[in-house]
């Protein structure tokens, strides 16, 4: 049984005097319990229509999905999983402290467990402090971990979340994907969105890319940076200790090095020159 599982999953929406918007043009993707997946795109490529069909927020125009192996329109679909929004916005008139154990009654949770819940996300979102000071009193990346705590808060096996790096410097944006590979390692599946190459490098096993509503690759992380190979670094000794290094194609290689050793010189490093996530998700949505 899959963690997620979206077969042709489509979105048209309509506008004034009959303007339409294929938003998803039938997405077929499959994630795996203990998986992380990037869902990397542009903007208006259709990261949130599809995040916001999952969740029910929208209605799908074709096709449909499950969470582990439940429709998406039931309710225990939802309780198995952890939602951050791509705009989180909050009672604010609330604390954190408040917020979170709403949430956490909203879940079914109560007494203990919800107290002792509420502490290890406040203090793992680095929220205990001013845990009860309004929201409306936040800076932004605070009210961004608010959002993180009520996704951790009931200890889903599912977690989707809308851009979670968005909005966060750079301390906020290493505790996520501290967060996120704390939540792999214990065998959770994370789906998230977001359109910053890098984010994707470290911490995903797999990375789908989306353009104008429709999946462009499905792969694996190593795949996708192996299948950028641009040649390979070629470091060379000379008798006079000064180094040369080159840059050749692969069909060029033992040509190189034969070379250079038929010469008497060291071959220092041979290392493969890859192309970086960027550079494939720019070639993907044809920048
Ligand atoms: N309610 C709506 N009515 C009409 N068009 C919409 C609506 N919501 C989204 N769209 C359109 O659907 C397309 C996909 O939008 P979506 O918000 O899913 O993109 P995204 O990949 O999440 O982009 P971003 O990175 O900018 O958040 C865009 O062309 C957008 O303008």
């Amino acid at each position: 049984m899959y963690a997620l599982e979206i077969r042709g999953l489509g979105k048209t929406f309509r506008g004034k005097k009959l303007r339409t918007v294929e938003a998803l043009k039938g997405i077929d993707l499959c994630v795996e319990q203990g998986e992380v997946l990037g869902f990397l795109g542009p903007n208006g490529a259709g990261k949130s229509t599809t995040i916001k069909c999952l969740m029910g927020l929208i209605r799908p125009t074709v096709g449909s999905a499950t969470i582990l192996g439940r429709d998406i329109a039931s309710a225990e679909a939802r309780t198995s999983v952890g939602y951050l929004p791509e705009n989180p916005a909050f009672y604010d008139y609330l604390s954190a402290e408040e917020y979170l154990l709403f949430v956490g009654r909203a879940f079914g949770m109560q007494g203990d467990l919800l107290s002792r819940r509420c502490e290890e996300v406040l203090k793992q979102l680095e929220l205990w402090e001013p845990r009860r000071r309004l929201i409306r009193t936040y800076s932004k990346g605070m009210v961004q971990r608010v959002g993180l705590a009520q996704v951790l808060l009931h200890d889903p096996e599912v977690y989707i979340l809308d851009e979670p790096m968005s909005g966060l410097d750079p301390i906020g944006r290493a505790l996520v994907k501290e967060i996120v590979l704390d939540l792999k390692r214990r065998g959770k599946c994370v789906f998230f969105s977001t359109h910053i190459t890098d984010d994707v490098e470290k911490v995903c096993d797999r990375v789908a890319v989306i353009n104008h509503g429709e999946l462009k690759v499905v792969d694996r992380v190593e795949n996708i940076l192996m299948r950028g190979t641009e040649g390979y670094a070629v470091s060379i000794a000379a008798a006079d200790g000064s180094v040369e290094e080159r840059v050749v194609a692969e069909a060029q290689l033992q040509g190189v090095i034969s070379d250079a050793v038929a010469a008497g010189r060291s071959i220092l490093k041979v290392e493969p020159r890859r192309k970086s996530m960027e550079a494939f998700f720019l070639d993907i949505v044809g920048h």
